[in-house]
């Protein structure tokens, strides 16, 4: 597994870093605000004559396209094998630059470093790389693990609040499908006001054991899948409108979605039920979509990666703090949880 290394001094360690490993170029991914908000903070400690490439922010560019132009831009400046790439940037980033490397010549070395909180509690950890594909959420993507990642709050500062809580709706996540206390312990109210050192750190570890454990995805790792059926769906479905979701608030209806599905088919308690919808409307507020949209965003739940043939797979609560996964959710069961939480 990659080595994480939480910084308080990110340009120092990422220098004493690269003092101390070989590479024949390196390389800098950026997007578009990464590059203005981010690569000035660690750049000056960079080595001379590296290089680096920008994509337009968003989850819309998380495609192929870019990629090619990533690609090509490798191609461009010559990188060969022992080419050593940066991610500097969120999960889209990350995802995206590290699929790039990873497939690059079969495969150059990268260190991510996740400047948003999302990317820092989830998306940097774990190896799942890739991008989405006509309206499927990741749906081209490989397991391959970067040299390290390199974890600094400071680049929290200028994270603007709605992205702040995106990866809020992560951190909820962990609490919900893997400890109790941890959930217990987060705000609702005042949520923005954290000690975010601490959250990444127990996030950052709960993520590392379940997916130590079951790295490929086989079995328990579906577990950090809670919401994402669901969340995925809205998030494909509403990206190019102007009802945008950032990830992080696609997976907080998901879960209240999904929640509801554990009611009826893992033993999920009501009460805890109204713990779990209480903290994400708190937090999130209710998002507003119409009915008719319903019977497309449950047909994108179909491309699910959770899915075996036509049977629909949910990773499920039994309770807070606990999730199984392998659930199998009928289409009826996915329309009542939308109404269901219309109707909240
Ligand atoms: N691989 C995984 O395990 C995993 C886990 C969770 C999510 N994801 C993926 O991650 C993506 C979401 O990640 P995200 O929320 O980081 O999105 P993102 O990378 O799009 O970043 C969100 C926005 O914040 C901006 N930004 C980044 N750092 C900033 C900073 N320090 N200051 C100001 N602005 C900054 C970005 O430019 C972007 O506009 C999704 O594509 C999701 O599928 C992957
Ligand atoms: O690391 C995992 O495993 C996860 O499922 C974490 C999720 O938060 C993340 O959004 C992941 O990218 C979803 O993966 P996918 O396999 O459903 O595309
Ligand atoms: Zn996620």
């Amino acid at each position: 597994m990659e080595s994480i290394i939480f910084s308080n001094t990110i340009a120092e360690d990422l220098k004493s870093y690269l003092a101390n490993h070989s590479f024949s170029k390196l390389g800098v991914i950026t997007d578009t605000n990464t590059e203005k908000l981010c690569l000035p903070l660690i750049k000056d400690n960079l080595p001379g004559g590296f290089s680096q490439y920008s994509f337009p922010a968003g989850e819309t560019h998380k495609n192929l396209e870019t990629c090619t132009a990533i690609w090509q831009w490798m191609t461009d400046e010559a990188f060969d094998r022992k080419a050593l790439i940066i991610n500097l940037g969120g999960g889209v980033t990350g995802d995206m630059g590290g699929f790039c490397a990873a497939t690059y010549k079969r495969g150059v070395r990268f260190v991510n470093i996740p400047t948003t909180l999302l990317s820092q509690v989830d998306a940097s950890v774990g190896g799942k790389l890739g991008v989405d594909f006509n309206g499927f959420k990741n749906h081209i993507g490989v397991f391959a693990e970067p040299e390290a990642v390199m974890i600094s709050e400071v680049f929290l500062k200028t994270l603007p609040k709605e992205e702040l809580r995106s990866g809020y709706a992560e951190v909820i996540k962990h609490g919900l499908i893997r400890n109790a206390n941890y959930f217990g312990c987060l705000k609702a109210e005042g949520w923005e006001k954290q000690n975010w050192r601490e959250i990444i750190e127990k996030s950052v570890s709960i993520k590392k054991e379940v997916v130590q454990k079951d790295p490929k995805e086989s079995g328990l790792r579906k577990i950090l899948n809670f919401g994402h059926t669901i969340g995925h769906a809205f998030e494909s479905y509403y990206l190019d409108s102007d009802r945008h979701l950032l990830h992080g608030e696609a997976i907080a209806i998901g879960m209240i979605c999904e929640s509801y599905l554990s009611v009826k088919k893992s033993g999920l308690s009501k009460s805890e039920l109204e713990i779990i919808n209480k903290m994400l409307m708190d937090v999130f507020g209710k998002f507003d979509f119409p009915v008719e949209d319903i019977p497309a965003i449950v047909a994108l739940c179909s491309q699910d990666k959770k899915n075996e043939g036509k049977t629909l797979n949910f990773s499920l609560l039994t309770q807070i703090g606990k999730c199984e996964y392998n659930f199998n959710v009928t289409v009826e069961e996915i329309f009542d949880s939308f109404h269901y939480y219309r109707d909240l």
